[in-house]
């Protein structure tokens, strides 16, 4: 099953900088193994915001929860989670 994810980042202005960069460097290390698995499809930054937008390839809704839900950043972040299916004019065959 294929979501489109937003994830809006905010973390808290007293957080160290060691501690921002160190957990920024853990989520960044998950979302690439992600990627190269194929789960984490997409992942874009939205222009001018500490956001992004991201699509997953997951078996289902748990499955993505428990993705979306230990991701280091996961308590700075407000997600938007919308289930995808395929458009019938698709000519992409992987939009499933
Ligand atoms: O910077 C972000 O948008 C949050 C994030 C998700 C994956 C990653 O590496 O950073």
């Amino acid at each position: 099953m294929l979501f489109h994810v937003r994830m809006d980042v905010k973390l808290p202005h007293d957080m160290a900088d060691s501690v921002a960069a160190n957990l920024k460097q853990v989520e960044k290390d998950k979302a690439q193994a992600l990627q190269r698995s194929g789960t984490w499809r997409h992942l874009w930054r939205i222009a001018g915001q500490y956001a992004n937008v991201s699509i997953f390839d997951v078996a289902d809704v748990e499955e993505l929860h428990q993705l979306l839900s230990t991701l280091p950043l996961f308590p700075y972040m407000t997600i938007q989670v919308m289930p995808l299916c395929r458009h019938p004019s698709s000519i992409h065959d992987d939009d499933r």
